[in-house]
């Protein structure tokens, strides 16, 4: 078990250390990827550029709003953790072909640009080499002492329609999942995936309790309820340009890069463009994925 697994901080021990020595901004690797570490008055984050993957945001003095974990699988394997982008495609590809959750969070993109104020930071990556034929991803970060907003940019750059999925696969940093409530979700469909991908309406609020793997049609703000040992803590979790929400949690059967430990320290509250709503882009056309994150 390591350091983070027992101590539930959320961020891998070595990545905790990297931040703790890092004042303004830092580049250096952890478990083969290059990461960009930010530690400013106002807070700090981590970005991989494996996957233009944010790992880590607290708002200075706060516990981290993410969880990463602390056992990766190798490169060229995705981490889990942050907020994964998954893009073309979401779940898998219609036609069984291809990774699960698409090519950007593994491939390797560049900081174009890094606006650092006071106040906060702005980000903005594009993927070293080309991801699809036609289509071109971007991400802009921004993030302060208020707010994680996440943007996900699909450009059309060629000469026919293109149909995508995609989602903003967030891990937000939890007490325990099995106590936490995601609000705003009340009278809402979803496909199950525990139950054959059947659709179901949403009884009340959504409280979690055990494994869970739904895909809700809802384009709604939601708020995250973390019951912790100092008080409830309440996310606001807003997103535009996504008709589906994703809520997963693999329940007690750890995926082979999460440690037992730290099983119930996160909840995949996940911004996304599934099935339900896909994107069809025309030449020329653009398409905005956005999740901004607030404590209320
Ligand atoms: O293990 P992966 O590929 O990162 O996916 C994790 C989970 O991602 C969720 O979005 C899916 O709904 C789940 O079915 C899946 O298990």
């Amino acid at each position: 078990m390591t350091a983070s697994a027992a101590s539930g901080q959320a961020l891998p021990s070595a990545l905790a250390t990297l931040l703790a020595a890092t004042n303004g901004r830092h580049e250096a690797e952890w478990e083969g990827r290059s990461v960009v570490l930010i530690n400013q008055a106002w807070g700090s984050l981590i970005l991989s550029l494996q996957g233009a993957q944010l790992l880590h945001f607290a708002p200075h003095g706060q516990a981290p709003w993410l969880w990463t974990s602390s056992v990766p699988k190798p490169v060229p394997a995705a981490i889990r953790g942050g907020i994964p982008l998954c893009w073309p495609w979401f779940a898998d590809r219609e036609d069984g072909q291809g990774p699960a959750h698409g090519y950007a969070r593994t491939a390797n993109w560049r900081l174009d640009a890094c606006e650092e104020e006071a106040e906060g930071v702005e980000l903005h990556l594009s993927p070293v080499e080309a991801l699809d034929p036609q289509l071109s991803p971007r991400v802009v970060i921004q993030a302060n002492a208020q707010r994680l907003r996440i943007e996900l940019i699909t450009e059309h750059r060629g000469d026919t329609p293109v149909k995508f999925t995609q989602a903003l696969h967030s891990y937000f940093a939890v007490a325990n999942a099995h106590t936490c409530r995601v609000e705003g979700l009340a009278g809402a469909t979803y496909l199950d995936k525990l139950r054959g991908m059947r659709e179901f309406e949403q009884a009340g609020e959504l409280a979690i309790r055990g494994e869970l793997d739904r895909i809700y049609h809802s384009n709604r703000s939601l708020v995250l309820v973390d019951p912790r040992t100092n008080g409830e803590r309440r996310l606001s979790i807003a997103k535009e340009g996504s008709d589906s929400s994703v809520i997963w949690h693999p329940g007690d059967k750890p995926p082979g890069d999460v440690a037992e430990a730290e099983l119930l320290e996160f909840l995949c509250v996940e911004a996304a463009c599934t099935r339900l709503d896909p994107i069809w882009l025309a030449p020329g056309g653009q398409h905005l994925l956005a999740q901004q994150i607030t404590l209320l």
